[in-house]
């Protein structure tokens, strides 16, 4: 294997099932700045699928009967071994996936976060007393864990995204079979390694990799599983939330996002560049909560464009392990295609190319970060997410204008805005139709606050307290002759 780690023990080629390493390698993985091969890992096939979450299911009744401080006690090992590992990991994940390497640290430290902040919130699942209908009766309120988790999770955050679910459900006394992204095993596998280092008991935390379709089958039909968590396109969220229907399985779906990123004439113009840049270009621009319509009032249209272009032009496109890169390669061919078609779309429209536009001289999946202006509702980069460091310029003359703009979508996931009035800051906070709303900021990321859609976006919430509930089930107990 050819990735250099001060620990080469948490590179895995098998899946993790039962406590036990499993699988020969069969699927190649390969590093997106220059396609070589990385590592192998198996194609698990239905019934390795089942025998995983039969292992989750046996694993229940002790995991769920430990106390709120055990399970608490053994989040914080994994969290403290994540961090202590941190180069290593951030090494892994640069390597499979492509990000920066100062990036990939960030998505490790954030990852952790949720480990410790729902280790935290294990103990504070509280359930409620209701004063009674009746003298001689009592009303209780418990919360209990949903039981087997699925997890199915993509290439684009291969850390935070399972520490995003497997954190709660964990916290919460549920067990778990994670299917992470076939381009971004090997991080997911160190992170099972890590589980079992902080003494995570077997069959708790499970992870198999192989085809999508045949395990996604399993998991979204097998009854024994009681909730899905799924991270990805809007799409195949679709066609999992139907498979699950006739188990009537519980869901949280974090799908697709359209953002739009409002600037004001009123606005902070550095600011609100510097909040572009970090939303726009953050992973290339395949996040889900990446701007992908920059809305600009006509006054200041000029002088937004001209500083978006300054800035972009101190973005450093190269492998994610090279010094001061902070744009690595998209994460395939697919990716660049789509980028490439949303160019040559908008641009035999009627946009204007002001910065990029093209394939990078490095080859591979590189592609120019990118600026359009004069873009319209009518061009494909308006409807579809880019997934790519293409930034696309509109304009509009009113707050009702922009608003409607911005809504215009069947997504609704993030907004951003930028804005020094405040009547404002609440009217159009208010009134975007979106699950997150960053006012005078580009990134609103955090394992403190309730992360997830609305509309085709998804539902459910992730991280904060709230994302703790999407593994509990409530139970009410009526005690009578009182
Ligand atoms: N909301 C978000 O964070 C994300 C959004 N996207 C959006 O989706 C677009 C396509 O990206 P893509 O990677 O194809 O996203 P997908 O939705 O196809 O993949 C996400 C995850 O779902 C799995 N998956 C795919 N098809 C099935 C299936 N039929 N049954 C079960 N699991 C399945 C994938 O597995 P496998 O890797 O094995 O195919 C992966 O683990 C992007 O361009 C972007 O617009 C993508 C990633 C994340
Ligand atoms: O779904 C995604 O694209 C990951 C979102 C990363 C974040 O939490 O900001």
């Amino acid at each position: 294997m050819t990735i250099a780690l001060a620990d080469p023990s948490l590179l895995r080629e098998q899946c993790y099932v039962d406590g036990q390493w499993i699988g020969t390698a069969s699927i190649d993985v390969t590093d997106p700045a220059t396609d070589e091969r990385l590592a192998g890992i198996p194609a698990i096939d239905e019934a390795g699928t089942r025998a995983a979450i039969e292992a989750a299911e046996a694993a229940l009744p002790e995991w769920k009967a430990k106390t709120a401080g055990e399970r608490s006690r053994i989040l914080r090992r994994w969290f403290e071994l994540l961090i202590a590992h941190q180069d290593d990991l951030a090494m892994i994940l640069t390597r499979e996936q492509g990000k920066a390497l100062a990036e990939a640290k960030g998505e490790i430290a954030y990852a952790a976060s949720f480990i410790e902040w729902f280790g935290e919130e294990a103990k504070r699942i509280y359930g409620e007393i209701i004063p009674s209908h009746r003298a001689d009766s009592r009303i209780v309120v418990i919360k209990q864990p949903v039981g087997v988790v699925a997890a199915i999770t993509p290439w684009n955050f291969p850390a935070a995204m399972i520490t995003r679910k497997a954190a709660p459900a964990l916290a919460a006394g549920c067990t778990m079979v994670l299917k992470p992204a076939t381009q971004t095993p090997l991080t997911a596998l160190a992170l099972a390694v890590l589980a079992e280092r902080a003494g995570v008991p077997r069959g708790v935390f499970n992870v198999v990799t192989g085809s999508s379709r045949v395990i996604g089958a399993e998991l979204t039909g097998n009854p024994l599983v009681r909730k899905l968590s799924f991270t990805g396109s809007t799409e195949v969220g679709k066609t999992l939330m139907a498979q699950c229907a006739p188990t009537m399985k519980k869901l949280s779906m974090e799908l697709g996002g359209n953002a739009p990123f409002i600037v004001f004439a009123d606005a902070d113009l550095d600011a609100a560049v510097e909040g572009a840049i970090a939303s726009k270009y953050r992973n290339s621009g395949q996040t889900c909560v990446c701007v992908n319509r920059i809305l600009v009032q006509r006054d200041v249209a000029p002088a937004f464009a001209e500083k978006l272009k300054a800035a972009v032009a101190k973005l450093k496109v190269g492998p994610g392990t090279e010094a001061g890169v902070t744009q690595g390669p998209l994460i395939d061919e697919k990716a660049v295609e789509k980028v490439e078609e949303h160019v040559a779309d908008a641009l035999a429209k009627g946009g204007t190319l002001v910065s990029g536009g093209h394939r990078h001289a490095l080859g591979h999946s590189f592609f120019e970060p990118t600026i359009i202006s004069g873009c319209t509702p009518e061009m494909k980069l308006a409807d579809e997410e880019t997934f790519g460091p293409l930034a696309a310029l509109f304009l509009f003359d009113t707050e009702e204008e922009a608003v409607a703009l911005a809504n215009a979508t069947e997504v609704g996931l993030s907004g951003y805005f930028y804005t020094r009035d405040l009547s404002r800051a609440w009217r159009v906070g208010e009134a975007l139709e979106v699950g997150m709303v960053g006012i005078n900021t580009g990134l609103i990321s955090t394992e403190v606050a309730p992360f997830g859609g609305i509309k085709e976006s998804g539902m459910g919430r992730e991280g904060s307290r709230h994302g703790i509930e999407d593994y509990v089930e409530i139970k009410y107990l009526c005690m009578a002759g009182i």
